[in-house]
C-alpha cells in the first residue's frame, strides 16, 4: 500500500496515453469515411436519432435534413470539435471499427504497466476525455496492450462539463467522494491542468513527442516516472 496522498488518478487520453496521431490519423479519418453511411442506415434508431436531434439543436436548426446534419458532423471532425453530440456518434461508429479488427487501441507502451501498478498500490483510476464513455471503454477494451477496462472505477466524458472549465473538474472529485488534494489529474493539454488545479487537483503535464513543456505544473514524459 502507498503513502502517497494520491487516492485517485484521473487520465486524459489523447497526449497522454494515446498517440494524438492515432486519433487524428486513425480514428478521426475512419469516422469522417463511415459516419455519413451510419446516419442514413441507422437514423430511426433511437440513441442515434436523439444524437441527430442533438446535432439539429446545436445548430439551431431544428428542422435541418438528415444530409445538413451529415455535412455539419463531418464540418466538426474535420475542425476537431469537442461537441457532445458529434463525440456520441463517433463512439457508436468506432465500436464497429474496433469489433471488426480494423484498428486497437493505441496506448503508449508505458501506460498499461503503470495502470496496473498504481491499482495494485490502492489508487482508484478513471478516465476523463472530451471522447465519449463509450469511445473510452472501446479505446482500453480493445487496446493493444489487451482489455484494461477492469482497471477502471469510471469515466467521465463532455456530459459532466469541458475539459477547459474548473467546474468539471470539481464535479468530478464530488462524485469520486473524495477532497480534491486527493486527486491527480493527468494530461498534456495546460489549459485543462489549469482547470483542475483551479478545482484543487493534484497536476501532472504529460510531455509526449511533441507536447510543449508549459512551466506551471510538474511534467514527467512517461507514466513510470510517476512515484506515488
Ligand atoms: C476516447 S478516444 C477518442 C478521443 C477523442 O475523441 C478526442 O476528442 C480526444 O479528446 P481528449 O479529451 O482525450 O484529448
Ligand atoms: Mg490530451
Amino acid at each position: 500500500m502507498s503513502n502517497s496522498t494520491v487516492r485517485a488518478i484521473v487520465t486524459d487520453i489523447e497526449g497522454t496515453t494515446t498517440d494524438i496521431n492515432f486519433v487524428h490519423k486513425v480514428l478521426f479519418p475512419y469516422a469522417h469515411s463511415k459516419l455519413p453511411d451510419f446516419l442514413r442506415a441507422n437514423a430511426d434508431i433511437p440513441a442515434v436519432a436523439e444524437q441527430i436531434d442533438a446535432v439539429r439543436s446545436e445548430m439551431g436548426a431544428p428542422d435541418a435534413t438528415l444530409e445538413a446534419v451529415i455535412a455539419q458532423l463531418l464540418h466538426w471532425i474535420e475542425t476537431d470539435q469537442k461537441i457532445t453530440s458529434l463525440k456520441a456518434l463517433q463512439g457508436m461508429v468506432w465500436a464497429d471499427g474496433y469489433q471488426r479488427g480494423d484498428f486497437k487501441g493505441h496506448l503508449y507502451s508505458d501506460v498499461a504497466p503503470a495502470l496496473r501498478q498504481w491499482k495494485d498500490l490502492g489508487k482508484a483510476l478513471y478516465v476523463y476525455s472530451s471522447g465519449s464513455v463509450q469511445a473510452q471503454k472501446l479505446l482500453f477494451g480493445y487496446s493493444d496492450a489487451g482489455d484494461l477496462t477492469p482497471l477502471f472505477s469510471g469515466y467521465f466524458d463532455t456530459h459532466i462539463g469541458h475539459k477547459r472549465e474548473a467546474t468539471a473538474y470539481q464535479r468530478i472529485v464530488a462524485e469520486l467522494d473524495l477532497p480534491p488534494a486527493a486527486v491527480l489529474f493527468l494530461s498534456d493539454v495546460i489549459e485543462e491542468l489549469d482547470a483542475a488545479k483551479q478545482a484543487g487537483m493534484q497536476t501532472l503535464q504529460l510531455v509526449r513527442e511533441g507536447t510543449q513543456p508549459g512551466n506551471t505544473h510538474a511534467c514527467v514524459t512517461r507514466f513510470d516516472e510517476i512515484a506515488l
